[in-house]
């Protein structure tokens, strides 16, 4: 039983995860295995310097994330063609990990990644968990935390779906608007309420009656 966990950049996935991962969740991050796929020696390295050229990498072979970030966040072809190169490589290790926590007798994992609405991922998954957070404190956290201005906080933003849309096929949402306490109280409640429920029935997905 595999629950999407996602929202746009900087809502506080990662906040969220690491609190699941506190209640004993096995939580598999996408951009954990985004950077592992692309370390040097990995085929999907190899693809992107084809794709854009020896100077995306640093003196010592590795990715220059910073150069990347600036291509592909600006324009949309490049960011499918890196998406062409990486998500497949993703997927493929994420169903690995999920497979090793069902195999340890886990009943449900969390698949924590920015992009499950936008790929369609989340038809595949058992039900699907969005943080929200106001644009204004979303722009706010992420320049804080990346160092980014204003412009280039507002191109990420962008690359990704509207929150509202994302909500539109959430099951669970938790509000990071506020207080990280106020955060954690409503994942200890998620946590249980998944928990039973999937115990019970065999599903999170909550019912209409
Ligand atoms: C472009 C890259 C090199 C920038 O690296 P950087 O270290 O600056 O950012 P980091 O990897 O920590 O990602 C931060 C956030 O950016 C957003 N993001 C990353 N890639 C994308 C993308 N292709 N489209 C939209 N948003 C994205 C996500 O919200 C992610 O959580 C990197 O994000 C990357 O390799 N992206 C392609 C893989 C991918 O799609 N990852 C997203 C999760 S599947
Ligand atoms: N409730 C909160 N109050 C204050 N700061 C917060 C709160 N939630 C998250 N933050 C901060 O906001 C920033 C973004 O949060 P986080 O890294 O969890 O987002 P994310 O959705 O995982 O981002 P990304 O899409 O880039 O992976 C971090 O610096 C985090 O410490």
């Amino acid at each position: 039983m595999i629950i999407g966990l996602t929202g746009g950049i900087a809502s506080g996935k990662s906040t969220v995860s690491r609190h699941f991962e506190s209640l004993g969740v096995t939580v598999i991050d996408a951009d954990r295995i985004a950077r592992k796929v692309v370390e040097p020696g990995q085929p999907a390295l190899e693809d992107i310097v084809e794709t854009f050229g020896p100077d995306i990498l640093n003196e010592d072979g590795t990715l220059n994330r910073t150069a990347l970030g600036a291509r592909v966040f600006q324009d949309p072809d490049l960011r499918a063609r890196l998406g062409a190169i990486t998500h497949p490589r993703i997927a493929q290790e994420m169903a690995r990990q999920s497979a090793a926590a069902f195999e340890r007798g886990e009943p449900w994992v969390i698949y924590d990644a920015a992009l499950i609405v936008e790929n369609g991922l989340f038809k595949a998954f058992d039900s699907l968990i969005v943080v929200a957070c106001s644009p204004e404190t979303q722009l706010q956290r992420l320049m804080a935390r990346d160092g980014l201005s204003v412009d280039d906080a507002r191109a990420r933003i962008d690359s990704q779906m509207p929150l509202g849309e994302k909500l539109k096929v959430a099951d669970f949402v938790i509000d990071n608007d506020q207080s990280l306490d106020h955060t954690r109280r409503q994942v200890d409640e998620l946590f249980n309420s998944i928990d039973a429920r999937i115990r019970q029935t065999g599903s999170a997905r909550p019912t209409d009656d």
